[in-house]
């Protein structure tokens, strides 16, 4: 209790001394607050010199790593902070001073149930990074592997866990006292900083999450994951290969081992795009400091990922809000943007459908101004969010963790390379995935799926073509390509629409066969052999050869 008052005391100090009162909407408060609040907040006039962003950092920075960390999450919330604030924010970094390494050993042998000496041919004790939630250790398996071993600062958790709720406090202060402060969403932000931080403190999380990326890029020559040693590995301590690789944000180096940047800038945002709309788990914290360049291949260097605390994951309802909506945006086509968010429910129903167009189109259309290629496809999902939620719908938090994902890799790519064409990059993945979703594998896996409640719904079937084919056929009309990619893109989806039909007859066929088969609903056997067959083969026509 003490120590959270005297903290509390701290943040106030802070506040008055950084003068961040500029943040406080005085107009709101009683009198007597104001009035003490301006007598006290004249004393750190000096530093009103400063702009807000800079107060602020250096604000956060005084607080500590917790603190420090808050502001970089902050930072990343461009869909509802200034630019100025977000790039000052941006500049914070986890100077934190190392803890010692022998407390670091002890909690390893506490962890692990062995002393070091036993667990490796060599430990350093002198940590080679230490950040604000861990450290890192260098060491040797007595089977001659290099590996570095991840340690949690000792007593993290609970001053966490004090600092989260003086948070949670402050950020219901703000959202009660003023709507301007609501606007910001104190809370949510808060809470999106608990599941961050959360995240980061369990290392047998972060083992498992390495785990299944580097599952997904087995044999990839696109991304390389270190590999866990799992025996070695818990909630407060991991260990996991030594990777060798030039940090992604060292340049110089990178030219000096004639890296190819246009290709080495491609592939990271085609590991993205893979990481999303095919394996559904993307790595969402992917700051320079946790992204590695393997040059053994210098004209196709290969990235090398570490850090894998936060991760994010998307469903198919989220992939494909993605995928229409970027499309529809490349095609200007922001009536099409309203209708899909009012058709599903995302705003609430009875949204006008032209109030939403018209806002969006004000958002997007002036970032048409710039060449295609130099459109930020991150900017693209704030525009969107933004909009969306002055209409009242509850951006999921997976997107808003995708939209920061997107933005830090476009700014790494165009980093690396300045004329980085991202659409063209993107481009394959949103087709692939269009067509995915029309395609006759996704048809088989759904009719799969959905077999055995089909042949209850089979006499339902006609009149669910029908609404189909009128739903094509109104969205067929609002496919109008912008660029020769976006022409060719709707050409290719139209194909997989005049198709669609028969795919959906033979899936019928398919399920029919399947009634047919079934030992509980045949009478007589040879006549359900020769109808299955005859309807399997129909299926498989239409499926597979038609097409
Ligand atoms: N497998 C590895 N091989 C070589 N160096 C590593 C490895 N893992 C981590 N490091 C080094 O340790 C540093 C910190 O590691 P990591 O990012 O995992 O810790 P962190 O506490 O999550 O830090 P931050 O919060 O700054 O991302 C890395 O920037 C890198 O220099």
């Amino acid at each position: 209790m003490l120590t959270s008052v005297l903290r509390l005391l701290r943040i106030i100090f802070t506040v008055i001394r950084f003068r961040l009162d500029v943040f406080i909407p005085f107009a709101l408060l009683p009198w007597y607050i104001r009035c003490t609040l301006g007598l006290v907040c004249s004393i750190g006039r000096k530093r009103a010199s400063k702009n807000k962003g800079e107060r602020l950092r250096l604000a956060l920075e005084s607080l500590g790593p917790i603190f420090v960390k808050f502001g970089q999450i902050l930072s990343t919330r461009r869909d509802l902070l200034d630019d100025e604030i977000a790039d000052e924010l941006a500049k914070l970094q986890d100077k934190v001073p190392a803890f010692s390494g022998q407390v670091a050993q002890a909690i390893i042998e506490r962890d692990l149930k062995a002393p070091v000496s036993e667990l490796f041919a060599e430990f350093s004790v002198e940590p080679l990074a230490s950040a604000s939630i861990a450290q890192v250790h260098t060491a040797t398996l007595h089977s001659g592997e290099d590996v570095i071993v991840k340690v949690i600062r000792p007593k993290i958790e609970k001053t966490i866990g004090k600092d989260i709720k003086l948070l949670y406090t402050l950020a219901n202060l703000v959202a009660n006292i003023s709507e301007d402060g609501r606007r910001l969403r104190p809370v949510e932000v808060v809470t999106d900083y608990e599941y961050t931080i959360l995240d980061e403190l369990d290392l047998a999380k972060e083992a498992a999450n390495t785990g299944l990326l580097q599952r997904n890029f087995v044999g990839s020559d696109l991304l390389y994951v270190p590999q866990i040693y799992w025996d070695y590995s818990h909630r407060n301590v991991m260990v996991m290969e030594r990777i060798y690789g030039i940090p992604v944000a060292d340049i110089p180096a990178l030219n000096k081992a004639n890296v190819n940047m246009k290709c080495l800038a491609e592939r990271g945002v085609e590991i993205f795009f893979t990481q999303v709309f095919s394996h559904s788990f993307f790595h969402a914290d992917m700051h320079p400091g946790n992204i590695f360049v393997d040059v053994s291949n210098p004209e196709k260097p290969k990235y090398i990922a570490i850090d894998c605390a936060i991760m994010g994951s998307l469903d198919d309802a989220d992939k494909n809000y993605l995928a229409r909506n970027l499309l529809a945006f490349f095609q200007r086509d922001y009536r099409l943007v309203a209708e899909l968010h009012v058709e599903s429910g995302w705003v609430p129903k009875g949204t006008p459908v032209h109030a939403f167009e018209s806002a969006i189109r004000s958002v997007c259309e002036p970032m048409f101004a710039k060449p295609l290629k130099d459109i930020s496809f991150g900017q693209v999902l704030i525009g969107l969010f933004q909009t969306a939620r002055r209409f009242n719908m509850e951006v999921q938090p997976q997107l808003v963790l995708l939209e920061k994902t997107l933005l830090n890799i476009e700014g790494l790519g165009r980093q690396l390379y300045p004329d980085l064409d991202l659409w063209v990059t993107a481009k394959p993945f949103l087709e692939h995935w269009m067509r995915e979703q029309m395609g006759p594998k996704r048809v088989m896996e759904e009719a799969r799926k959905q077999a055995p409640q089909w042949a209850g719904q089979l006499p339902q079937i006609p009149n669910l073509i029908f609404t189909a084919l009128s739903q094509m056929s109104h969205q067929d009309e609002r496919i109008q390509a912008q660029t020769e990619a976006i022409d060719q893109l709707g050409k290719e989806l139209k194909k997989s629409r005049k198709n669609l039909p028969f795919r959906l007859l033979g899936v019928m066929c398919l399920g029919a066969a399947w009634v047919f088969t079934d030992p509980a609903s045949m009478e007589h056997l040879l006549t359900a052999d020769l109808t299955s067959l005859g309807l399997f083969l129909a299926g498989l026509y239409l499926l597979v050869l038609k097409p």
